[in-house]
């Protein structure tokens, strides 16, 4: 899956596990990292229902948080140009 925008901001693909092999956590989750990044905040920035990685704050590239309790978040490897 491939992006265009700097750091995947407009990644929208379906990668749900980060670079470390670990599942994301659904974005409309707050278990088990309870987090900020709704729909409501981040109207634009993908994030729904779903555990694919995404670029909501303007990172260095998509990530989401994981279902690790000891690792609140990491990158994902989407795939770039
Ligand atoms: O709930 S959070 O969104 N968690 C959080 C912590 N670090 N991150 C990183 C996510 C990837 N981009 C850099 C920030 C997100 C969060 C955001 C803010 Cl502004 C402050 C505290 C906090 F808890």
């Amino acid at each position: 899956e491939c992006y265009v925008k700097p750091d995947g901001l407009d990644y929208r693909g379906t990668v749900d596990t980060t670079v470390g092999g670990i599942l994301c956590q659904k974005w409309s989750e707050q278990t088990p990292h309870t987090h900020e990044f709704s729909q409501v905040n981040y109207p634009n920035g993908g994030l729904g229902r779903h555990n694919y990685c995404r670029n909501p704050d303007y990172d260095g590239a998509p990530w989401c948080f994981t279902t690790n309790p000891d690792i609140r978040w990491q990158h994902c490897d989407v795939g770039r140009p």
